[in-house]
């Protein structure tokens, strides 16, 4: 009994110090870019996700201090409730359609900066704000941070569907050697329907793939709205490292 304690006291005491490391790694990520990249005048997308309410939370206390004017665009439901919790000048992309630079995290970044977003379903915002973006920068701890996509995320390429074509875009999914899953909601009965009201499929691969073509060939399926394979839109990304440092990895030349 006491045995079977001290192991469950000492599981939660490794969980909680993990889970501290990663949200200091996060928190650490996001300080450095709001600071390198964020100035007086600037029109900034807002991406989504848990790292991002580190980066707001940040850009928040910049923009109160140093008297910053900066105009925020979102690329969620999630990220306007920020900029507005935060009392941060809210626009859209009728209004502000060029931005200067877009802040967003990642589920992975290759060294070329290819990266896999849509961990939280938000892909199809976050790409229209990245494509409007001058400079796209990428915040993550650690574990996003790898040497071929698929080494770190697991659950695949978060795909939008249109909810009516989620089973034929399922079966072109698996046609091109893909393992389709319909992502399928937590609190709520039936599957995820993104702030666009579309599906999410997770399409898992195996293999190392030409992304590129690959993105081509998903974005021309009939039923795809948008995937999360972004490439060429990141210009450097922010990593939080376990040891507290960032580690800093900018596009390389083409
Ligand atoms: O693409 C995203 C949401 O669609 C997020 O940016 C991505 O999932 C990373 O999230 P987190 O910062 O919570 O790890």
């Amino acid at each position: 009994m006491i045995l079977r304690r001290t192991l469950m006291h000492t599981s939660t005491l490794f969980h909680k110090t993990m889970t501290s490391q990663v949200e200091q790694a996060k928190d650490a990520a996001a300080l450095r870019a709001v600071r390198e990249h964020v100035y007086d005048g600037c029109r900034l997308g807002v991406g989504s996700g848990s790292t991002v309410v580190y980066a707001v939370k940040h850009l928040a206390e910049l923009v109160t201090t140093a008297g910053l004017n900066v105009t925020c665009v979102p690329t969620s439901f999630q990220a306007r409730q920020l900029i507005i919790e935060h009392g941060l000048h809210l626009s859209d992309l009728s209004q502000t359609p060029e931005l200067d630079v877009v802040i967003d995290g990642a589920d992975e970044c290759d060294p070329q900066l290819n990266l896999i977003k849509g961990g939280g379903g938000c892909q199809l915002q976050e790409k229209i704000v990245a494509a409007c973006g001058k400079k796209m920068v990428v915040i993550a701890d650690y574990r996003k941070k790898s040497q071929e996509l698929g080494e770190q995320w697991k659950k695949g390429i978060p795909i939008e569907v249109v909810p009516m074509a989620y089973v034929p875009v399922m079966n072109k999914l698996r046609s091109y050697g893909l393992e389709p899953v319909l992502r399928m909601a937590q609190s709520k009965a039936g599957p995820v329907v993104t702030d666009n009201s579309n599906f999410v499929v997770d399409a898992k691969f195996t293999a190392p793939h030409n992304w590129e073509l690959l993105e081509t060939k998903l974005c021309r399926t009939p039923g795809v709205v948008e995937t999360g394979l972004f490439v060429g839109f990141a210009s450097v990304a922010y990593f939080g490292m376990k040891d507290g440092s960032v580690s800093v990895l900018h596009k390389p030349p083409v």
